[in-house]
């Protein structure tokens, strides 16, 4: 079937859409990937909400970009991990997590079936709900040769290694979100990101602001665990560098290698790197002097479409009644199928629940019957 993936990640500045074309083969997925794209995230929805009514105009806002995007495409059925508009986590426990963008709207705007809010059910389960990368990366990388890590460098950073020994995953801490929110700072507004590293290379680590950053207590806590820019914020960059005068480049150059640092302690093995900071060219060599960095787009995930083709599996996952979170990785009390279910125009029609378990995942054009050619008569 083919399914409409959808997100917009904490960095804010696309809805990342993906259409894959899944189907199952006894315990393997075939993800076949067909397109992805970004499309511009509306200026008037990145606003913090004051109040319910905020709230509610920034779900339904949401909710009809998205709907809007998703109709360009064609599909069975649509999954949209949504846009998350907090995420509460207390004494290392994700207490909820709130996914923005109405599904109605795009069940209008598609007339598809529409699962959305995956993450709330690993939270209810004792989970962090995050990352859910975890759940493709554990299937992708089950038969790698030897340990390997994908690496995720998005506003945040996270990380699922797969090795004998299991699955761990967790968020890493910031991945470009302290370099986005220093920029704009630093520029009064004028740029918002550190564009192909450009002050992070003509500047230099600043060894104390890299203590102080470093010190967060966040970096010793044990896995599972989650974060977000409930945290790593401007507001925190401005505790943290209290008191200190830094140039512009050098502060750049600080947290570039801060994020380089705290994404390679989380990595084992061949580290297989997705997400915006792949474009980041100061970013990617800082994490290149600590590990064996390869883009993703080369085992055949693009790095830039590869969280809405996240999205998409677990839509599909759910869609067959199989479970889709990994519960070493994200902390639940165990599987669970994710997400909410939002009929389209038609009433929902489910497949059989998958009876097999799914130990795998196949990347790519998966064979067709007719693939050998015309069968030789004899
Ligand atoms: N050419 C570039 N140079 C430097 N940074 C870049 C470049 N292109 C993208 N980025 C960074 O990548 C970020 C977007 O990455 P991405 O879309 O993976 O994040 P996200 O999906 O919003 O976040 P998350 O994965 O945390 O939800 C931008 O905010 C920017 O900081
Ligand atoms: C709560 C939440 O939205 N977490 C995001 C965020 O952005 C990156 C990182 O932090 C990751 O844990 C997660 O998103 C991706 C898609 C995930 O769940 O894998």
């Amino acid at each position: 079937m083919r399914v409409i993936g959808l997100i917009s990640g904490t960095s804010m500045d696309a809805i990342d859409v993906a259409v894959a074309e899944l189907s199952l083969d006894g315990p393997t997925v075939h993800l076949e990937p067909v397109e992805h794209a970004g499309h511009p995230f509306p200026e008037h929805l990145r606003e913090q909400p004051n109040s319910a009514a905020d709230l509610c105009a920034l779900d339904i806002g949401i909710g009809r970009a998205f709907g809007e995007v998703a109709a360009r495409y064609r599909g069975d059925l649509v999954a949209s991990l949504g846009q998350t508009a907090h995420h509460e986590v207390e004494g290392g426990r994700c207490l909820g997590t709130l996914q923005l963008g109405r599904p109605a709207w795009i069940a209008e705007a598609t007339g598809l079936p529409v699962i959305s809010d995956f993450r709330s059910r690993d939270v209810a389960a004792g989970g962090h709900g995050a990352p859910l990368a975890s759940t493709l990366d554990a299937l992708w990388l089950a038969d790698f040769d030897g340990p390997a890590t994908a690496l995720n460098l998005g506003g945040i950073a996270n990380v699922t290694k797969v090795s004998p020994e299991g699955v761990i995953a967790f968020d890493t801490g910031p991945g470009n979100a302290l370099l986005d929110a220093a920029m704009t700072v630093l520029t009064g507004g004028r740029r918002t990101q550190d564009t192909d590293g450009e002050f992070a290379r003509r500047g230099r680590v600043d060894a104390e602001l890299l203590d102080r950053l470093l010190a967060d207590p966040y970096y010793a806590l044990p896995a599972p665990k989650s974060t977000g820019k409930e945290h790593f914020n401007r507001a925190y960059l401005d505790r943290v560098a209290d008191g200190m005068t830094v140039q512009a480049e050098d502060f750049l150059a600080t947290l570039t290698e801060l994020t380089a640092r705290t994404a390679a302690a989380g990595c084992e093995g061949v580290v297989i790197g997705s997400g915006g900071g792949m474009r980041n060219p100061a970013l990617v060599e800082s994490l290149r002097r600590h590990v064996d960095l390869r883009p993703s787009d080369e085992f055949g995930l693009p790095a830039d479409g590869k969280e809405a083709y996240l999205a998409a599996l677990l839509g599909f996952l759910t869609w067959h009644g199989l479970p889709a979170n990994v519960p070493s990785a994200t902390g639940a009390a165990g599987p669970r199928p994710l997400g909410s279910i939002t009929p389209g125009r038609f009433p929902p029609r489910l497949p059989e629940p998958a009876v097999t378990a799914v130990r795998g995942l196949r990347i790519g054009r998966r064979p067709r019957p007719w693939d050998g050619g015309p069968r030789a008569r004899t």
